[in-house]
């Protein structure tokens, strides 16, 4: 079950003609899929397109009555790789995934799929994940579209925009049998607004009738010499058509006064901060009408020369905005304005930064510093020389606290980091590796546990390098979580492990869900799912790879059994990697799951139990322990007012689930008697209420016979 249902919204994607459509960047995206014919869909979920895969889900019903078929592809490879249906078959297909990471690990397919050739139109659409928020390293997918030459579309940040593209892409792909790169960063992915409804359309041909008529044809597949020719088609085909397409179709769209000296070049996806930045500076209306010459790109990849060189006629100065670096676009127009001999003053990276997201104010910054260099006659006077000193702003880097990412409350990998503590208290520190998700937050505080992060499922393999001569020595440890184990994990981590007799330790953290890209269900997922084959064995296919230690843990909050687990697997003379998969569900999803049964349950009168933890603020002595070894943000600290006392006591907030980790912690680290476990009961029995009641009085009594004897500080 993922973090968000989609369940309702997916109703929206049967309106047809006459309806109008409003909703959200991703809803409308799958919207213009069925529009538009595609005939399958998959892919792999990761921010900001996450929830595109959650809607395709949910949707999995609809999508098959229009025979449809979608799949939650194993990994961003697989859902190129699926693409492969469009190559022989004039069949529309569609996947989704995290770009550059998800790109990265599809880059095998890409370039296969981009050599060949497509018939039917091929459309990947890549959540961009740049700029603030972000989960990854900052690179640009651009770079990917130039380097396989498949060509990519950056829409406007708007419905009406976004549902073009996806008609556009699909043609774009078929007139020049090229994949085509729909690129959408998180704005748009969950940007709302409306566009007009048309009736869904059945796929002309389906996967179905291409099983039931194969074709195949010997010069579209990779191999030699066929490569050769796809390269020069490339050239001398697909480019050409695909920039005719463009100009023809009017991808691109040209705003405001023609003719003007001055003018922008953006990208599709910077068009709403433009705008608002240029309706800060005075020269956009709300509604984004303004004087300023634009050429918007709403394709990206490849540009058209002619297009572009039309554009810079006559003009004094032109501004790139192109967010990332590096800075192919511009790049590539300086190239072409070289080539022809023109003088116009090219603007771009340096008038704006380098790198970095093109918020509000950078994009008020740069625009403001090119007008006022190129055309300050343009700028209202009260913007070009202002009487009005700047609002100071403070530095809230300095006022606020840093809020770096961390385990949830209740969360179950918690414990294995801490159980991982205890052991190098013993054994001493070891060389650790660590992969993608949420157990990568091992690496803060307060665990400081890991020293690198190389991919998803990588984690054990960024330990292969690690082979101690002396076999009685330090192994390295690794982890890695079930998503990343079933993305790629089993083979390249686990069987890599296992085929070079790697002696270190692979832990892998089992959180039963895909959990850091929003809880969709995996291969090894507890929950039943109706259209997934779930509750396949990690330990078996561990096994099946190879691996003889291996062992399971089932309540990762047995901090104890933790310990004494990972301290047999760095010590046992046993050789091969040691595996231990260290299962518990991820508590966010646990809770979206149990909470509304448990109110549901109290609401009918039913008797419902939630524990609760909490401090004995008397015991406890003010050390912290807890927390450094538990982190859970529902650990807090509270003064007693008691001015006997240096430090103030823990304290557990209203936000505890009652995951019993903290106690755990504080007994198997030998810590701490002060934490004490309370029941909350919802509809008690009358034996209950009556028992409550005496305790209370009985605690009462206790309580104002202290405060009695207490010295009172006024
Ligand atoms: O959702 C995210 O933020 C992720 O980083 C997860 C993810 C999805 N696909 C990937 C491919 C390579 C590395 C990470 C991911």
């Amino acid at each position: 079950m993922a973090e968000r249902s989609f369940a309702k919204e997916v109703q929206k994607l049967k309106q047809g003609e006459g309806d109008t459509f409003a909703g959200e960047g991703i809803l409308a995206i799958t919207k213009a899929l069925l529009e538009n014919g595609v005939g399958y869909v998959g892919g792999y979920q990761g921010s900001p397109i996450s929830h595109l895969m959650d809607v395709l889900a949910d949707a999995e019903e609809i999508l098959s009555e229009l025979g449809v078929h979608f799949e939650a592809s194993a990994s961003e490879a697989t859902a190129t790789a699926m693409l492969a249906a469009s190559v022989h078959y004039p069949i529309r297909g569609a996947v989704t995934y995290k770009s550059v990471v998800g790109t990265n690990v599809a880059s095998d397919a890409l370039s296969n799929l981009a050599s060949g050739g497509v018939t039917g139109g091929a459309l990947i659409i890549v959540g961009e994940d740049y700029g603030e928020g972000s989960s990854i390293m900052q690179e640009r997918t651009y770079a990917f579209a130039m380097k396989s030459q498949v060509w990519m579309l950056d829409p406007r940040p708007n419905l009406p925009a976004i549902v073009k593209a996806v008609g556009d892409g699909f043609e774009l792909s078929e007139v020049s049998n090229t994949p085509v790169m729909l690129q959408v960063g998180i704005r748009s992915c969950h940007v709302h607004g409306h566009f007009e409804a048309r009736d869904n359309k059945r796929p002309p041909v389906t996967v179905s009738d291409a099983l039931e008529n194969p074709a195949r044809k010997l010069d579209r597949i990779v191999l030699p010499p066929a490569t050769y020719l796809h390269e020069e088609e490339k050239l001398t085909k697909r480019l050409p058509a695909a920039q005719k397409f463009i100009l023809d179709r009017e991808i691109n769209e040209r705003f405001g006064a023609p003719g003007s000296k001055v003018g922008l070049i953006l990208q599709g996806g910077t068009y709403n901060t433009v705008i608002r930045a240029l309706n800060r500076l005075g020269l956009a209306d709300l509604y984004g009408d303004t004087e300023m010459d634009m050429l918007v790109l709403n394709c990206v990849y490849p540009l058209v020369d002619s297009q572009i060189m039309a554009f810079c006629e006559g003009k004094d100065a032109v501004l790139i905005i192109e967010e990332g670096q590096p800075n192919y676009i511009e790049q590539q127009i300086a190239h072409m304005l070289y080539k022809a001999g023109k003088t116009v003053k090219l603007e771009g990276k340096g008038m704006l930064p380098m790198g970095g997201e093109y918020t509000g104010q950078v994009m008020v910054d740069g625009l403001g510093t090119f007008l006022s260099d190129h055309a300050p006659d343009m700028l209202p006077v009260a913007k070009l020389a202002s009487n009005e000193d700047p609002i100071a702003i403070p530095d809230l880097s300095k006022v606020l606290p840093a809020r770096p990412p961390g385990f949830c409350t209740g969360c179950p990998e918690r414990p294995i980091f801490a159980a991982t503590k205890l052991v190098e208290e013993e054994l001493g520190e070891h060389h650790i590796s660590s992969d993608i998700g949420c157990h990568l937050f091992s690496i803060m505080p307060p665990f400081d546990l890991g020293a690198t992060t190389m991919g998803y499922g990588l984690g054990p393999a960024s330990a292969a390098a690690f082979h101690n001569e002396n076999k009685k020595g330090r192994r390295s440890i690794s982890f890695v979580g079930d998503g990343g184990f079933w993305h790629n994990g089993l083979t390249s981590s686990v069987g890599n492990a296992v085929f070079n007799k790697s002696d270190n330790v692979i832990v892998i953290v089992d959180n039963f869900y895909s959990a850091a890209t929003g809880g969709q269900d995996i291969l090894s997922s507890r929950a039943t799912n109706k259209t997934k084959q779930t509750q396949n064995s990690i330990v078996e296919a561990c096994k099946g790879m190879g691996v003889k230690w291996i062992r399971q843990i089932d309540r990762t909050y047995d901090v104890t059994k933790v310990r004494d687990t990972l301290k047999e697997a760095l010590t046992t003379e046993e050789e091969g990697p040691k595996v231990i998969v260290a299962s518990s569900e991820c508590m966010l999803n646990k809770q979206r799951r149990v909470k509304p049964e448990l109110a549901k349950a109290a609401k009918e009168g039913k008797r419902v139990v939630r524990p609760r933890f909490g401090v004995d603020e008397d015991i406890c002595t003010g050390d912290h322990a807890c927390m450094r070894l538990s982190g859970c943000p529902s650990l807090s600290v509270k003064d007693t007012g008691d001015p006997l006392r240096d430090d103030p006591v823990a304290a557990i907030d209203q936000t505890c689930v009652g995951c019993g980790n903290c106690g755990e912690v504080a007994d198997a680290a030998v810590l701490c008697p002060s934490f004490f476990q309370a029941e909350i009961v919802s509809n008690p029995s009358a034996g209950e209420k009556r028992r409550a009641r005496r305790s209370q009085k009985i605690i009462s009594w206790l309580q104002s016979r202290r405060d009695a004897k207490r010295v009172a500080f006024a």
